[in-house]
This record gives C-alpha cells, sequence and structure tokens, in this order.
C-alpha cells in the first residue's frame, strides 16, 4: 500500500522534501497534498527556482488550488489552523510530514492527529515526550504505537551516527561539540529586532553568530548512552546552506587517530558517509546523507596522565541531507502495521 502524505510548510525542508520523495520515485509513500500560507502559484516559483539546489528538474506549474508538476496535480491548501486541514477527507492524507517550524512539541503536533491524520514526523526537535530518531541510530526504537515523531535537528542528524559509533567503539566519558551552522530563514537579513535572541537580529549574511544547539542536549534522547555527556553550541556563518560539526570527546579506551577512522569507516552507510576528499561547505550541497564524516581532521591529543582528548568532524547539508534522513525515517515509519 502506498502512504499519502501531506506536506505541512513548503519552506524549504518542505520543498526540499517533496523533491526527494519525488526522485525516489518509491511505491511506499507518495505526496497527495501540501498546506502553506501563500498562494500556490507561490509556492509552485519557489519550487522551480532554488538558490541552493537549483532549477527543479522537470515541470512545475499552477492552478488556483494546486501546483502541478511533472503532470501531476497536488492540491494546495493554505490553512493555518492544521487541525482543520481537510486533506483527509478530500485527499486521503495519511501521514504529515510536519514542516512548519511550528507544530514543534506534541501537544501542537496533535492538531494533525485531530483532523483525522494517523501519523506526524516533525523536521525539528519537538521535546523529549516525543520519539527523536535519526537513521542509522535509533530507528528501530519505533514502533506502530508511535503517532507522533522527531526527525531532530539537522545538527542531531550530522552529531548522532558520529557519536553513537564513536561511543560504541572507543567509549565516550564527556564530550563538546561545535557546529559552524548556515543561516537559517529564522535570522535577519540584516540588522533587525525580529527575534528575542539579541545576537539572532544581526546581519545572517555578514557576522558569524554564536547560536544556540539543541543537537547536544537532543543526542541523549537518540543515543540514551550519552544523555548528559555532551554539550555544544553553534556558530551560525555566513553561507547560505552547508554546515560542519567538531566533536571533542575523552575516550574511555586508549586509542590513535588510526583507530578512530578505521573505527568510524566500518560503520559508513547511505546515512553516515565516510570521505577522504577535503572538501569544503559547498561541496556537502545536495549530498544525500545525514552525516558525512571526514577522516582528515581526526586528531587524539594526550595528557601528562595518559588522558586523552579526540577531535572528530562530519559535514551535513543541513537542508538537503537532513531532509534525506527525514525521508528514510518517513519510509521506515510508513512501513510500521496500525
Ligand atoms: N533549514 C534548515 O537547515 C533546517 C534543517 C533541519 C530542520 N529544520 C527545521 O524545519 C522547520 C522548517 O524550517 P525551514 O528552514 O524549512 O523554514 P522555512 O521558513 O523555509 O519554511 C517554513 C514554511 O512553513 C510555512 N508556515 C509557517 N506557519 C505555517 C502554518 N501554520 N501552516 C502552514 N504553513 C506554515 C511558511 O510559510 C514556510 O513556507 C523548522 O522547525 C526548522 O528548525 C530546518
Amino acid at each position: 500500500m502506498t502512504v499519502k502524505i501531506g506536506i505541512n510548510g513548503f519552506g524549504r525542508i518542505g520543498r526540499l522534501a517533496f523533491r526527494r520523495i519525488k526522485a525516489l520515485n518509491s511505491s511506499d509513500i507518495e505526496v497527495v497534498a501540501i498546506n502553506d500560507l501563500t498562494t500556490p502559484s507561490m509556492l509552485a516559483y519557489l519550487l522551480k527556482y532554488d538558490t541552493t539546489h537549483g532549477r527543479y528538474p522537470g515541470k512545475v506549474t499552477s492552478t488556483d488550488d494546486a501546483i502541478v508538476v511533472d503532470g501531476k496535480k497536488y492540491p494546495v491548501y493554505a490553512q493555518p489552523d492544521a487541525s482543520k486541514i481537510p486533506w483527509v477527507k478530500n485527499n486521503g492524507v495519511d501521514f504529515v510530514l510536519e514542516c512548519t517550524g511550528f507544530y514543534t512539541s506534541k501537544a501542537k503536533a496533535q492538531a494533525h492527529l485531530d483532523a483525522g491524520v494517523k501519523r506526524v514526523l516533525v523536521s525539528a526537535p519537538a521535546g523529549s515526550d516525543v520519539k527523536t530518531v535519526v537513521p542509522d541510530v535509533n530507528l528501530d526504537t519505533l514502533d506502530s504505537g508511535d503517532k507522533i515523531v522527531s526527525a531532530g535537528s539537522c545538527t542531531t542528524s550530522c552529531l548522532a551516527p558520529m557519536a553513537y559509533w564513536a561511543d560504541k567503539e572507543f567509549g565516550i566519558k564527556v564530550g563538546s561539540m561545535v557546529t559552524a551552522h548556515s543561516y537559517t530563514a529564522t535570522q535577519a537579513t540584516l540588522d533587525g529586532p525580529i527575534s528575542k535572541k539579541v545576537q539572532n537580529n544581526r546581519a545572517a549574511a555578514a557576522n558569524t553568530i554564536p547560536h544556540t544547539s539543541g543537537a547536544a542536549k537532543a543526542i541523549g534522547l537518540v543515543v540514551p548512552s550519552l544523555n548528559g555527556k555532551l554539550t555544544g553550541y553553534a556558530l551560525r556563518v555566513a553561507t547560505p546552506d552547508g554546515s560542519v560539526t567538531q566533536l571533542d570527546f575523552v575516550p574511555k579506551k586508549h586509542v590513535t587517530d588510526e583507530d578512530v577512522n578505521k573505527g568510524l569507516e566500518k560503520h559508513a552507510n547511505e546515512a553516515f558517509g565516510y570521505t577522504e576528499d577535503q572538501i569544503v561547505s559547498s561541496d556537502i550541497l545536495d549530498d544525500t546523507h545525514g552525516s558525512l564524516f571526514e577522516p582528515a581532521f581526526t586528531k587524539v591529543i594526550s595528557g601528562d596522565d595518559g588522558e586523552q582528548i579526540v577531535r572528530i568532524i562530519a559535514w551535513y547539508d543541513n537542508e538537503f541531507g537532513f531532509t534525506c534522513n527525514m525521508v528514510r525515517t518517513l519510509l521506515h515509519f510508513a512501513k510500521l502495521a496500525d
């Protein structure tokens, strides 16, 4: 059976999810409707032309109540209250990909279940009373009783496999992460009071801006053995997409650079990649991994007492890599029985 997907919020993540699902052409999931707060013609335009990811590789047009992509009509709603979107009755929506940035808690996402939807996958952290899942790490914790699930943040998606496998292989006593993260739509284009966070109100493309990151905290939801052991923050940098996370940790075992790289390389897969190429942030764009480990920057240092600190880094396309991981989760989620 093909699970019918509604995308709520056709912004950066919603549109990329649409592109990814179309490109995969899976018989397990299909998008059947979209909800945002603007017109179909505006959504069609933004799907067709994308500054970061390029033109949509097909035909995109619109009608008064739909976008039409490669000849198929996708009904568009503009309903700000998720509990009132009539897409279950009208379009048979089973699952919602919640990508507005608004319904980011169990209580808020409940609005979709109230509308008759069977399951919701939230494209953001959604609190500790909702399962947070990252492919390659804890997808197997999902079961059919889970109705609202979080895909975590893009940084969680990058950090989690690196930290999970490092913990399995060498043990992590304690650690700290920093991510050089591209700016996002929640930051100011020019200095101005758009946010309660003062540094968020500074021009995004002209500054490196210290920013909170929930990833180190959320890691405990994804990898319980690391709960409370990691801290971290983000530096929002002046690129529109493409990010990199550094994790420094104190290992439980004595290791060398080579041990670390070999220990992580053997776990490489479609969600957690490994590259010996020496890349820069634009090279990660459109990469489908949620996290791409770069061994050249692995460094172990030892103190006089033998205690060590290990530094490792992984790249991520914070928009597309995250979205690919979210769609992996969606495909897994879709296979769970009702
Ligand atoms: N951009 C990233 O790198 C990134 C990565 C991972 C997760 N996320 C998360 O995904 C979510 C969306 O982020 P984004 O970057 O796509 O934001 P965005 O601003 O590009 O998109 C949000 C979209 O939702 C629409 N919207 C807002 N309120 C709505 C409502 N009530 N009903 C329907 N539509 C509504 C907006 O019009 C917009 O098109 C956020 O929670 C963000 O934290 C973003």
